[in-house]
């Protein structure tokens, strides 16, 4: 070994027992205030029982404690990964949670990530050096400090640097090469600058992210999450934050992300899921997606609630105290154009109607009886028997019935009258005929939107439960007024030293504290309540989302700060985006800002070459992401003769080339259904993916459409001719496909390859 070699590695060597030193100080820290925490929180959970205003307290400090002790335990691997050497001869280690030291003024030990010091360590260049004179990344394994990588900012430096300007370029490749799990990882350590300036991004109004496969758009988007918890906590910890996924799927294999960062606080969902008290399981054609997700849904909608509004033909006749009385259609018309004239959703006007109508029916009686002879008394008894009455009511609510979103879909869905009355003007009779299906069939996704549609047009009469919620209210009040009373007569608290109980908490409000259900965070409660409004609202994949769905989103952020993440060139729904600007342009017109990923942290340059082929075969302006990484195996093509007899050599033999790595095979739908069984059958390792967990099994079977935003070590793409032209996007589904592969790309096919492929 020569005299330099060896001076380096006695170097090496100290920097790395000096960082080890700091390590182990750092999370003997971590150490201590999780022991500090827990002890807080076995104290808190050992005091039971005293007055209800204790016990909130207590529900309050066990979720704080909680919530600290799972934030200081997410953050154990990889806890600091880096640190900043700066001009002033001052250093900065950074991390995934900020640490003090107590005993020396809180001189910062370790800065999180988010905070403003750590941000040169992720925009900081040999050009713009911003004070920095060295940036190190530390490489860790359970709390041991195996490697580092220094980058010296000087101009000599930047004249080195890669074109596509990377920071910390050999961890960052060291990271990219890496075997896939089945689970996304976060990117804390290698967040990049252009990645960054997006992670940072003020919170308000609408920013869009567009960017490539593999661009980081995922990653940035759950970063960002964690970015304006961290910043703006006050806000946001109170209105919650919504993060929306295309599916169960892929909210499984990014849901380790933001706890890995030290949040919990954030709500994961599927537009599907957003309507309580549904589950959206059921299945139907992309063409009958699309058309429940065109705006012109919103018409047939308001004119499904309409055509529940009826009058009779001439008459309905009804017996009333032994007598005939009769719904006249004029009252009838009369009644419902009052109604209808209030603009209030429909279980709310169907009150006015109701008024209208029973005070016909009252003068209908009264001139039986002779309307001379009575008084305004008189009147309302019979206005209120009359309301009493079953038969009376049941016929007027034939006319305007109170209803459920879910009855009135279902019933649209399943009755060929009622879609044809309130689709004349917008469905053709095919499409009709796509969207009819049997009464009670269980919901789709796409029906979720309509649902939640629906009940902005009904609204709830929920007067009785006012009524109730009310009586349950003055009860709770009563019962807060004798606590008080019991505690004013306890001794030592009616000592006239002490402040009395009722000079800091009045009866009502320590009713509302019993009511208020502080053991939950803004995110669960959200969940439960479809009204709700978040403080932030991030869509991943959002060029997937139809226009009934947007509303939805809309309607859950009125604000509008939101993070929309995507990319036009990968839309694979019928109804998906075809620009941002048609998407945004009802909600915000164009005050909305584009901020554009170009570098493919996923796809190494020989598939991507493959990709960009694909890509230039579409219609769009949008260019191939630059690869920052080649991987050294070509990407191959096979012609077999017999899919079902040749595929699983095939796939075993990829399999044994990624050793322990995720391998995807990629169908066309019909193939998928057809095939997948069989192949499941024949290979022991794979999984039919169609269950969240299943992209943790060595080989998985999916659909494009389930492997979207997802990637895997190695892929192997079947029948790629029928993907394009199974799907009026086929050449879009393509084109994800390809891009899902972090290493290694296969194409097995039958018939000609598309032309766009025939260079592999
Ligand atoms: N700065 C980074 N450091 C390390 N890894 C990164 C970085 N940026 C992105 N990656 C990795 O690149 C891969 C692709 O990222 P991600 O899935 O977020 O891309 P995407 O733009 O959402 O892709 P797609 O549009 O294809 O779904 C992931 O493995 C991610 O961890």
């Amino acid at each position: 070994m020569s005299n330099a070699r060896a001076d380096r590695d006695a170097v090496r060597a100290q920097e790395i027992a000096a960082e080890q030193q700091y390590l182990t100080m750092l999370y003997a820290k971590l150490d201590a205030l999780r022991e500090e925490t827990t002890q807080r929180l076995r104290n808190t959970l050992r005091d039971s029982g005293g007055p209800p205003q204790a016990r909130t307290e207590r529900d309050i400090s066990t979720r704080m404690y909680t919530d600290r002790l799972a934030q200081l335990s997410a953050v154990e691997h990889g806890m600091c990964f880096g640190r900043l050497d700066l001009d002033s001869g001052e250093t900065f280690h950074i991390g995934r949670l900020g640490l003090f030291d107590e005993d020396n003024e809180y001189e910062p030990l370790l800065v999180d990530w988010r905070a403003p010091a750590a941000r040169p360590f992720y925009l900081a260049t040999a050009a713009a050096r911003d004070g920095v004179r060295r940036r190190r990344h530390l490489r860790t394994s359970q709390r041991r400090v195996l490697d580092y990588e220094d980058e010296v900012l000087d101009l000599d430096a930047a004249e080195q640097g890669s074109d596509l300007g990377l920071a910390g370029e050999a961890t960052l490749l060291a990271r990219l090469d890496a075997r896939r799990t089945g689970q996304m990882q976060d990117i804390v350590a290698t967040i990049q600058r252009e990645q960054d300036r997006i992670i940072r991004a003020g919170m308000n109004g609408v920013l869009v992210v567009q960017g490539g496969p593999g661009t980081g758009k995922t990653a940035v988007a759950l970063h960002r999450a964690a970015y304006l918890l961290y910043t703006f906590r006050e806000q946001l910890s109170k209105r919650g934050v919504l993060v929306v996924g295309p599916n169960p799927t892929f909210l499984r294999y990014i849901g380790q992300v933001l706890p890995s960062l030290g949040e919990t606080g954030v709500l994961l969902s599927t537009v599907g899921d957003l309507y309580p008290g549904i589950t959206a399981t059921g299945e139907e054609s992309a063409r009958a997606a699309e058309i429940k997700g065109r705006a012109a849904m919103v018409d047939v909608l308001h004119t499904a609630v309409r055509d529940r509004q009826q009058v009779p033909k001439d008459y309905v006749e009804v017996t009333f105290d032994r007598e005939a009385l009769r719904i006249q259609r004029r009252d009838a018309l009369h009644a419902r154009t009052r109604a209808r004239r209030t603009r209030r959703p429909h279980n709310l006007a169907r009150r006015v109607f109701r008024d209208e109508m029973f005070s016909a029916l009252t003068l209908q009686v009264a001139d039986r009886l002779g309307r001379d002879l009575l008084d305004r008394r008189d009147l309302d008894d019979i206005n209120r028997e009359l309301r009493a009455d079953q038969v009376v009511t049941k016929a007027l609510d034939e006319l305007w019935p109170e209803l459920t979103p879910q009855e009135l879909l279902d019933d649209l869905l399943s009755s060929p009258q009622r879609l044809e009355s309130a689709s004349r003007r917008h469905l053709n009779d095919a499409e009709r005929t796509e969207l009819l299906r049997p009464p009670g069939a269980p919901w789709t996704p796409a029906d979720v939107p309509l649902l939640d549609e629906l009940a902005e047009l009904l609204g709830e009469d929920d007067a009785q439960q006012r009524a109730e919620r009310a009586r349950q209210e003055r009860e709770e009040l009563a019962y807060a007024q004798g606590v008080l009373h019991i505690m004013e007569q306890d001794e030592e608290i009616a000592d006239e030293e002490r402040l009395r109980v009722s000079d800091v908490l009045d009866a009502e409000l320590l009713a509302e504290r019993f009511r208020a259900r502080s053991d939950l965070t803004a995110a669960e409660r959200a969940a439960e309540d479809r009204t709700w409004t978040f403080g932030h609202v991030i869509v991943d994949e959002a060029q997937e989302l139809s226009a009934m769905a947007w509303r939805v989103l809309m309607r859950r952020c009125p604000s509008r700060s939101m993070t929309l993440v995507g990319d036009v060139a990968q839309t694979g729904a019928l109804g998906g985006a075809r620009t941002w600007h048609e998407v945004l342009h009802p909600y915000v017109q164009d005050r909305w800002k584009l901020a554009e990923l170009t570098v493919n942290y996923r796809t190494p340059a020989e598939i991507m070459a493959v990709a960009a082929n694909v890509l230039s075969d579409m219609d769009t302006d949008l260019e191939a992401p630059s690869s920052v990484r080649t991987s050294g195996h070509r990407p191959w093509a096979r012609r077999v003769d017999d899919l079902a007899a040749e595929l699983p050599a095939l796939v075993e033999a990829e399999l044994r080339e990624v050793e322990d790595g995720r391998l995807a095979v990629l169908l066309p739908p019909r193939l998928w259904a057809d095939l997948g069984p069989g192949l499941v059958a024949a290979l022991p390792q794979a999984v039919l993916g169609d269950r969240p967990d299943d992209l943790e099994s060595p080989v998985v079977l999916l659909t494009v459409e389930q492997a979207k935003g997802l990637e895997f070590d190695s892929v192997l793409v079947v029948e790629p001719a029928a993907i394009v032209t199974e799907s009026e996007k086929g050449r879009n589904d393509l084109y994800v496909a390809l891009t899902r592969a972090t290493q290694r790309l296969g194409v097995v096919h039958t018939g000609e390859l598309p032309a766009s492929l025939r260079g592999i």
